[in-house]
């Protein structure tokens, strides 16, 4: 008598008529399929899964609100040897997973000619953020599922049902400090942190950033990316974090590859090109800063718990 047909091969068994090697052939079928779904990268699922009419409410959205669309600003220039640099940097970079021209583009592109920031956009260039530090390894997966955490939140209110005030910085701070889903005082137990909240967090990041690739941008070259990186972080984003979480950054930092390996991944060669894509990075990362920290101190929101 055979059990658990399906998992166990019957030795000797000629039910239904199966030749041994199929018999053989299904369970060790299932096993690798198993073994395959577990370790392929499933996509990622947002905290505000919606569907309407079997669309993702996204689009629904999408649909109903493009004649309010907000038009990205266009008054970024650059330099014309800087930009064919940068077009350079940009087509010899396809290859690579993280694409500091597509950061670059969509921190530009989030931001709108009156002055606000499209959340779309500024999610786009922190997906890309996160593939820079998932290309780091395993000592930056902390970070990079906590960024990605950050993310998914505000994307998730994106993709809600009320995605439509969720468009831009400025919007989503008025829906949630009229609809009281901003919490002054203590972060909510059990509910899904605030926009507000959420996005405050990667806002004083981005500070973090900018500090970090102006160093980077400035190093003559002796310098240690470690040590760069560590200067960063005690000047900013150290004073928002826990003893705990400093410990953790501070053994991260010693992980990181050195100017030249920095240098590969954001695909130059050399200093001058360095120079000049990491602090047009920072250009483009300072005006997006401060819009939102204007919008942030106009509303006394700057220590949201
Ligand atoms: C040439 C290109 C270079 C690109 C460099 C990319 C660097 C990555 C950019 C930013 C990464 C920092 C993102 C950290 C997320 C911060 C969110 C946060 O502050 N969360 C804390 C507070 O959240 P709540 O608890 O209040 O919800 C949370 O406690 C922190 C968790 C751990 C984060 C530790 C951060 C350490 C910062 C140093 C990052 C160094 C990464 C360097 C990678 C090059």
């Amino acid at each position: 008598m055979c059990h658990f047909k399906v998992f166990m091969v019957c030795q000797g068994s000629t039910e239904m008529g199966y030749p041994r090697v199929l018999r053989l052939f299904f369970p060790l079928a299932l096993l690798f399929l198993f073994l395959y779904l577990s370790v392929i990268k499933l996509p990622d699922v947002y905290l505000h899964e919606c569907l309407q009419d079997g669309k993702p409410c996204s689009q629904i959205q999408n649909d109903a609100i493009e004649e309010v669309r907000v038009k990205p600003s266009t008054s970024f220039k650059l330099d014309p040897s800087d930009r064919q640099l940068l077009e350079n940097v940009l087509k010899n970079c396809k290859q690579h997973d993280f694409q500091i021209g597509k950061m670059v583009e969509a921190f530009h592109l989030c931001v709108t000619e009156k002055k606000d920031i499209l959340l779309e956009e500024y999610l786009i260039a922190w997906r890309q953020l996160i593939k820079f530090m998932d290309a780091l390894g395993t000592v930056f997966t902390f970070i990079s599922s906590e960024t990605m955490t950050k993310v998914n939140i505000l994307q998730g209110y994106l993709n809600g049902e009320h995605g439509k005030h969720y468009r831009t910085v400025t919007s989503m701070v008025k829906y949630e400090l009229e609809n009281e889903v901003v919490n002054f005082k203590e972060l909510p137990p059990n509910r899904v942190p605030s926009g507000c909240r959420t996005l405050l967090r990667m806002h004083r990041a981005l500070k973090f950033l900018e500090y970090f690739l102006y160093n980077l941008g400035m190093s003559a070259g002796q310098d240690k990316t470690s040590q760069m990186c560590a200067d960063a972080y005690h000047k900013t984003l150290s004073h928002h974090h826990s003893w705990f979480i400093r410990q953790v950054a501070e053994v991260a930092f010693l992980a990181l590859p050195p100017l030249e390996d920095m240098y590969k991944v954001v695909c130059v060669s050399n200093h001058k090109e360095a120079k000049t894509v990491l602090l047009t990075t920072v250009d483009a990362i300072v005006k997006v800063y401060n819009i939102t920290q204007k919008v942030y101190t106009k509303h006394g929101m700057l220590d949201l718990p």
